[in-house]
């Protein structure tokens, strides 16, 4: 077969760079809201250890509003060393604030929600009120923690009137916040739409000022709503091992990379450890004691599982074929699938000749038959095909 990745052209321009956005994993801070996302003091150094030893660049905990144990669990991990940089996802409230300023992180994520659910339902504020209690926070922050750094997401943004937002978002940059975030909380927005959006928040804020986005997977969109944010210009993209997270969570780490490897190998290979991934999911899946799913993106049993005779002759010829990402980048194997009642002539002489069994074109296409008359009946394993092949050869 031919090699898995090929050469960069000389003058290699990618679609869209890496280096233009960065990972904030929320393993630790959304994924606790997952239905089996609970996890211990030690799963959470192992979670972070990981996610450094990965690359990601940012790693969002949990507020340590919800335990004591919470507050030391985020004091041990910032206390590890590593290098990504811890964020605390705290309410827009000077009591948490106060409680997370002492942690060791590197910055606070605080939110509102601006929909009328959020504003009716939740919190009770308008949007002059959200307004005034960022001031507060926000000022109060700015005065005794400068070096902190400062997120202010606007919660169901997409629920959210569009004049409240820009209203918020202009007030929350001019407070000299280091990040806005749009959070399409219930997961119901289109691509279009958060493309569009991106584009109007980055005209209110300041240029310096980056944008985050943060999507739930509800109606499927989670990756394609992540990548429409950076190509709008977004600066930072929200994902969790697995994609775990409240109801069926957030855009999956994996999944984001797959989509972003597609426009900067290169750019995503440097920056990261890709290979780490499937480790990654493994982890996950261990300590929420489910599957790694079947079709899981890249790390699935089946992600790259070539059966169609059609795909399997050119699939040997060069796997990119049938392959718009080579498994070996992310550190997994490709399985070929060559009995089969789908197979064809293509894929059985590429066996046989790997057993140093050679056929003429008429005994080629007869064991072909034989073996896709026998896979109707039931399913062929290597074993069984590696016997036909052999009895076709000496009878
Ligand atoms: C979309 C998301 O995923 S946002 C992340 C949500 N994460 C979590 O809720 C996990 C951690 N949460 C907790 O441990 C608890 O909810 C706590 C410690 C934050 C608060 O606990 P409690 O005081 O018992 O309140 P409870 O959770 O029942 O209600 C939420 C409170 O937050 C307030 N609130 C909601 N959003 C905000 C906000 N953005 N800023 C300030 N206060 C807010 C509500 O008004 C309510 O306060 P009230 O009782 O004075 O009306
Ligand atoms: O703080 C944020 O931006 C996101 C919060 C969240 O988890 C959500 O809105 O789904
Ligand atoms: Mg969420």
């Amino acid at each position: 077969m031919t090699p898995e990745l090929p050469e960069a052209p000389v003058n290699y321009v990618p679609l869209i760079p890496a280096r233009s956005w960065a990972i904030i994993d929320s393993t630790l801070r959304e994924g606790e809201q997952f239905a089996k996302g609970n996890f211990k003091s030690g799963d959470k150094i192992e979670i972070a250890r990981a996610l450094d030893a990965f690359g990601a660049e940012f790693i969002e905990v949990t507020t340590p509003m919800v335990s004591e144990q919470t507050r030391e669990d985020i004091i041990k991990l910032t206390s590890l060393g590593l290098k990504s940089k811890f964020l605390t996802h705290v309410r827009c409230h000077m009591e948490d604030v106060q409680r997370a300023v002492d942690t060791g992180v590197h910055g606070l994520d605080l939110l509102f929600g601006t929909s009328s659910f959020l504003r009716e339902f939740s919190h009770g504020k308008d949007i002059a009120g959200i307004i005034a209690s960022a001031q507060k926070v926000i000022g109060w922050i700015k005065d005794n923690h400068p070096q902190l750094q400062i997120r202010f997401s606007a919660e169901d943004t997409f629920r959210s009137e569009e004049a409240d937002l820009m209203a918020v978002y202009r007030a929350v940059s001019d407070l000299g916040v280091h990040r806005v975030g749009l959070a399409d909380t219930v997961g119901v927005a289109t691509p279009r739409q958060v493309y569009t959006l991106v584009r109007e928040v980055r005209k209110v804020i300041h240029a310096e000022c980056g944008i985050e986005f943060h999507g739930h997977n509800d109606t499927g969109c989670a990756v394609s709503n992540a990548y429409e944010a950076i190509e709008a210009g977004a600066t930072h993209i929200d994902t969790t091992i697995l994609g775990i997270g409240e109801r069926n969570g957030i855009t999956p780490l994996g999944g984001f990379l797959a989509r972003m490897f597609t426009f900067d190998p290169q750019g995503l290979t440097e920056k990261y450890d890709l290979e780490l991934l499937p480790e990654l999911d493994r982890m996950i899946a261990r300590m929420v004691d489910l599957p790694i799913p079947w079709n899981n993106y890249l790390t699935g049993e089946f992600a790259y599982n070539h059966k169609a005779g059609m795909h399997l002759k050119a699939i040997y010829l060069n796997p990119g074929a049938y392959e718009a990402i080579p498994p070996g980048a992310f550190g997994v194997g490709r399985r070929i699938q060559a009995a089969s009642k789908v197979t064809g002539k293509h894929a059985i002489a590429y066996k046989a000749r790997e057993l140093g069994l050679h056929y003429g074109e008429d005994a080629l296409r007869r064991v072909t038959d034989h073996i896709k008359a026998l896979a109707e009946q039931d399913e062929l394993d290597d074993a069984h095909l590696e016997q036909v092949l052999r009895e076709w050869v000496s009878a």
